[in-house]
């Protein structure tokens, strides 16, 4: 009898028995690449313990994971799901396997002595298309090298006028404390060095905080927000299109930088050229090549790039100085013995405040603002640990497939730290205590070390410092409602590390004190 016709015999509709078979077909498929893959995996090395999936291709696991995104209680998730002597768990998800790790072999591994075999890889790159198109952050060989090549004279060094411009800025940040009302830390924070990155980068700044509209900022921000999720779904990514599913944002982001880059680009090369020291990043690409789309997939990554991690670290910080009054006198002691109140500080100056520079790095391991970061696995490999009963197995992985790996989790584990305080945050510990670069890792290891390290640093170290000469204290001032007062804090992963909760401080002015 015909395949049709024994279908319909059953009783159902067609079209329900024919959904039944392909979902049958799909399902078996995939349980015979499985199969095919694990033989593949046995040769290369051990297995990681697997989480415990109910349903077939792992569809709980992979609800579990957006549903602990979504409650913001995922870091916590992913420290139980690692809490195992090889520090790492295979997570079976539809579209394939996903190893997740805080072994620090495991990261040395990735970000550094097998650095070829793990990249950003081809899924990356799709779910961040729009976003961050064929820039530094989504590509990986000779277009990566050439990304980076071009970007760091630019990045790697701080110009002369840095500071000067982060001053303006930060006169309108103060210009928000000194109103006497609590407000919430991030969004202005996050508003200041959006203002500061577009100013020096793209040579005009989004005036963010003396504009009532910001319309660029809530796009980006809409647009990472789909992105983080699709980072989750993988391949299911595709079903949900940034340019449908935040339609409004994409058209923005679009527009935005269209307006911007059309601009430089109407420029004669002789004119960009005549700027010569001046150039800012937006005009010397512009002069490399001058083309639209190449412009944007930069500016738009440099800006992802300078603008959250030390947006967000900053933020974190002044939580926990609103919370730590002993260690913003120690911050202030040792500015009233450098520079004093008055005088702004330069590089040198901030060389001097021990304690600031301390509790800039302690608020780094503690909530490293790219806690998590996924890679493709380029070809059939092995990570060097975290395998077997005993977690001291290599652990064999195949071409194309994820390895996610957790700093702010590894930069918070005691048998790595070697202290037992570690969700404490204690500037005052780094007196004494100098870690390896497999302790503390904030800003990579390896090739894909970050570009901008020594100017967000600067960056981070110079606001809290002008921050401490203007205002006599940071007071702390709940949740503004949004929850009980006497809860913690808890991780948020938004594609960086960030809050749950407002962050709600009052800022008093010296001179009102
Ligand atoms: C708190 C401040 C910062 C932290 C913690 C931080 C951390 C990192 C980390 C962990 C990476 C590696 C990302 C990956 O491998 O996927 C990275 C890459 C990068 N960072 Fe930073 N960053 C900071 C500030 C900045 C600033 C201010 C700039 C620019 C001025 C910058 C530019 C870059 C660039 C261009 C890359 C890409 C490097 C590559 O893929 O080769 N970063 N950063």
């Amino acid at each position: 009898m015909p395949l049709l016709e024994r279908i319909s015999n059953n009783g159902l509709p067609v079209s329900v028995s024919l959904c039944g078979l392909a979902v049958t077909i799909v399902v078996v498929a995939a349980l015979l690449q499985r199969r095919k893959q694990a033989q593949r995996l046995n040769v290369l090395g051990s297995r990681a313990p697997a989480y415990p999936s109910k349903l077939p291709l792992g569809v709980d696991t992979l609800y579990k994971l957006v549903r602990h995104m979504r409650q913001d209680t995922f870091f916590e998730f992913t420290r139980e799901l690692l809490d195992n002597p090889g520090r790492t768990v295979e997570l079976n998800i539809p579209g394939g396997r996903l190893l997740l790790t805080d072994n620090v072999d495991n990261i040395k591994a990735i970000q550094f002595t097998q650095f070829s075999d793990f990249g950003k890889g081809e899924r990356t790159h799709k779910i961040w298309e729009n976003i961050l198109g064929d820039s530094v952050f989504s590509t990986d060989g000779p277009l990566w090298v050439k990304n980076k090549d071009e970007l760091r004279p630019h990045l790697a060094k701080s110009r002369p006028n840095d500071l000067e411009i982060t001053e303006k800025h930060t006169q309108r940040l103060f210009d928000h404390f000194r109103r006497g009302e609590p407000l919430e830390v991030y969004d202005v924070i996050d508003r200041h060095q959006l203002d500061i990155v577009t100013d020096i980068f793209y040579g005009e700044s989004t005036n963010s905080l003396v504009e009532k509209e910001q319309p660029f900022r809530d796009a980006m921000d809409a647009m990472l927000r789909l992105a983080s999720v699709r980072t989750i779904l993988g391949p299911l990514a595709g079903l949900f299109p940034d340019w449908l599913f935040a339609r409004k944002a994409y058209m923005e982001l679009n527009a935005y930088m269209n307006t911007r880059v059309d601009r430089t680009l109407a420029l004669s090369r002789e004119e960009l050229l005549k700027k010569e020291q001046k150039m800012n990043l937006m005009e010397t690409l512009a002069v490399k090549q001058p083309d639209r789309k190449y412009i944007k997939d930069q500016l738009i990554a440099v800006l992802l790039a300078s603008k959250d991690p030390v947006a967000i670290t900053v933020s974190w910080l002044i939580y926990e100085l609103s919370r730590h009054r002993d260690v913003f006198e120690k911050i202030e002691r040792e500015i009233r013995d450098t520079i004093g109140f008055e005088k702004h500080p330069d590089g040198e100056a901030l060389k001097n405040l021990p304690t600031l520079k301390n509790a800039v790095k302690e608020t780094l391991r503690l909530y490293h603002p790219l806690g998590l970061n996924i890679r493709e696995v380029k070809a059939d490999t092995c990570l060097p640990t975290g395998g077997g009963a005993d977690g001291q197995q290599p652990i064999g992985v195949l071409k194309g497939e994820q390895v996610a790996y957790a700093v702010m989790s590894s930069q918070r584990r005691e048998a790595v730290m070697g202290f037992a305080d570690v969700d404490t945050w204690d500037p005052c510990r780094w007196e004494n205590w100098t870690p390896t670069s497999s302790q503390y890792l904030p800003f990579n290891i390896g090739p894909r070390i970050c570009l901008g390290r020594v100017f967000g640093h600067l960056q981070m170290e110079y606001t809290v410092a002008r921050m401490v000469q203007e205002f006599d204290r940071i007071e702390w001032c709940g949740y503004a409602g949004a929850a009980p007062d006497d809860e913690p804090m808890r991780i948020k992963i938004e594609l960086n590390t960030k809050f749950d909760k407002p962050i709600m401080c009052k800022f008093i002015p010296r001179s009102t004190a």
